[in-house]
């Protein structure tokens, strides 16, 4: 039987609902330790209640640390495979700084859950066990961190919340997840392809995530780029600006600010095709950077990562085209 470390961070997995209220908030002891005590047939478990938080209280800094306590406890070799438990609205920002800075190949896997563990149809459960089953298996080996939801299994970088309520919320719109969970076994239909993993101690550096919208000039970029270190953007259809914009553009990549453009579409990749004022082959020519699929939150903590490594800008570029 393999050994899994099971390691919760909190999130609606680990809450109630407050049936006279309404609210819905952490509980002290653990919801899932019945599902845990089942978990028995499966997998060696051993537990750390790591933190307690609901997922929008977790900071970069949170999953940093999360990245160094799971190196410190995998280098004796001792486990076979890691399941995080995590609150979904932020899970995909943690997932992925995981995915860029762990250098384990043992599986990772992280879940978490829709409705709160008191709540008729609560997913917790379930997907915990999914995801202990996902852990075990062979082929989820070298794969990169994976989030396991709703019988589905996701990359790491291309995953997303994609609603605010049901529990099918996480999908994977650039390819679609790379296998399933069925009641017969683990059935991977796709191998992502892993990205460079990087070496970061801290995160020193103020990277900022704006969005356009029609009409926008640079008084917005302008006023809240005063002092980062970098700024990304989601910008419009296939990486495009509004023209009043690109003199405050200009401007930040005049002063060396990384200037990261992601796609506001929920599909596809940001590229250089426009060449009208703000058009993407414009922004590119001035010294934009394209970044190959990621969303913004995503392309934020990509930049915050590789600004920790290097600050020329064509390796930044080089680095986004992963
Ligand atoms: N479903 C969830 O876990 C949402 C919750 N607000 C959290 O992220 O902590």
């Amino acid at each position: 039987m393999k050994k899994v470390l099971l390691i919760h961070t909190g999130g609606t997995i680990a809450m109630e609902e407050n049936k006279t209220t309404g609210g819905v908030n952490t509980k002290e002891t653990h919801p899932l330790e019945a599902t845990i005590a089942e978990l028995s047939d499966i997998a060696e478990i051993t537990v750390k209640n790591y933190v307690n938080l609901p997922s929008p209280h977790i900071t970069p800094a949170h999953m940093l640390e999360l990245a160094k306590f799971i190196s410190d406890e995998t280098n004796s070799d001792q486990y076979e495979g890691i399941v995080i438990t995590h609150g979904t609205d932020t899970l995909e920002e943690t997932a992925y700084v995981l995915d860029l800075v762990l250098q384990t190949s043992i599986p990772v896997i992280v879940t978490g859950a829709m409705r709160s563990s008191n709540e008729h149809g609560s997913d917790g459960p379930y997907n915990l066990i999914s995801s202990v089953r996902v852990a075990c298996e062979d082929q989820s080996l070298g794969k990169g961190v994976l989030v396991v939801f709703n019988d589905e299994i996701h990359s790491a970088k291309n995953v997303t919340k994609t609603h605010t309520s049901n529990i099918a919320t996480f999908q994977s719109p650039q390819y679609g997840p790379i296998g399933i969970v069925t009641k017969r076994g683990v059935l991977f239909h796709h191998t992502p392809l892993r990205s460079s993993r990087f070496h970061v101690k801290d995160f020193s550096k103020n990277v900022i995530l704006l969005k356009a919208y029609a009409g926008m000039d640079g008084n917005l970029i302008k006023a809240s780029a005063n002092g980062a270190d970098g700024v990304v953007i989601e910008a419009l259809g296939q990486g495009n600006m509004p023209p009043a914009t690109v003199p405050a553009l200009k401007d930040l990549i005049s002063r060396e600010v990384p200037v990261v453009l992601v796609s506001r579409c929920f599909n596809g990749i940001a590229q250089d095709i426009y060449s009208y004022e703000g058009g993407g082959k414009h922004l590119k020519e001035l010294g934009v950077i394209f970044s190959n699929g990621l969303n913004g939150q995503k392309a934020r903590l990509k930049l915050m990562i590789a600004l920790e490594n290097t600050s020329e800008s064509a390796k930044l570029q080089q680095l986004f085209l992963e």
